[in-house]
């Protein structure tokens, strides 16, 4: 497989969940579970950014960010890759346009937290995000609120799934997204920033 994708049966579903992963932290692995679970995903995909577009201040190395993410994400069907790095894509909008095209027989779903659906609609082309892929969003501590009140979520109400349908999501044409509440875990990359625990020299 192209950029060190591995193999992909026809059909399979696989959440992309992309991030600055500065550092990786339980909040990830915990809501790459859940997701697996609630939105019925045969396998979950971290794409650790070279660099968030809309963030000023740089990451940690992609290589240290690439190794704590395996370190912590050790599961069998969980991949951590470097596809945007690789691939010189660093929005959303044309990461995807290329995995479609690198893996045609996958079935993508984009995955985020609630404060990312908050700020979704000043991603790039973020109406086309929608119409190429199933999104799943999962809540996140202290943001089920304003994720309900979000641009993206106002515009898109008609394509939100029933929430017992979530596990259908990946089998739905986009544009078509799923909400779901989960156990909450309140960590952050900031926090672990703030504590002096991970260093981004
Ligand atoms: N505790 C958590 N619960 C649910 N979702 C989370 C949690 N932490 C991160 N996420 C989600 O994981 C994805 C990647 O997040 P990211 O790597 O930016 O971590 P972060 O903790 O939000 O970082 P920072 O604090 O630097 O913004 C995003 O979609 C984010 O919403
Ligand atoms: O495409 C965009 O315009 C865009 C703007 C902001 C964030 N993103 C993506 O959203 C994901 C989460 O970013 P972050 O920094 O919050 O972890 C990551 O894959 C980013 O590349 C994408």
């Amino acid at each position: 497989m192209p950029y060190g994708l591995p193999y992909v049966a026809r059909g399979q579903t696989i959440g992309l969940l992309g991030g600055s992963f500065d550092p990786p932290h339980a909040g990830h692995v915990h809501l790459t579970r859940e997701a697996m679970k609630r939105f019925g995903l045969d396998r979950v995909w971290w794409l650790v950014s070279p660099g968030n577009p809309l963030k000023a201040r740089g990451p940690a190395a992609l290589a240290r960010r690439m190794a704590a993410a395996r370190a912590i994400m050790d599961h069998p069907r969980v991949h951590v890759s470097d596809f945007e790095a690789q691939a010189g894509t660093r929005y959303t909008a044309e990461t995807l346009a290329l995995l479609q095209k690198s893996c045609p027989q996958a079935r993508f779903v984009w995955l985020m937290g609630a404060d990312n659906l908050a700020q979704f609609h000043r991603w790039r082309d973020w109406e086309e995000i929608m119409a190429r892929v199933p999104v799943g969003v999962l809540a996140r501590p202290g943001d089920r609120l304003e994720a309900r009140h979000a641009k993206a979520a106002q515009v898109f109400h008609k394509a939100r799934l029933h929430p017992a349908q979530n596990r259908l999501l990946s089998r739905k044409a986009a544009p078509v997204w799923g909400f779901a509440n989960m156990p909450m875990r309140a960590i952050s990359s900031t926090e672990i920033r703030k504590n002096g625990a991970w260093t981004t020299s």
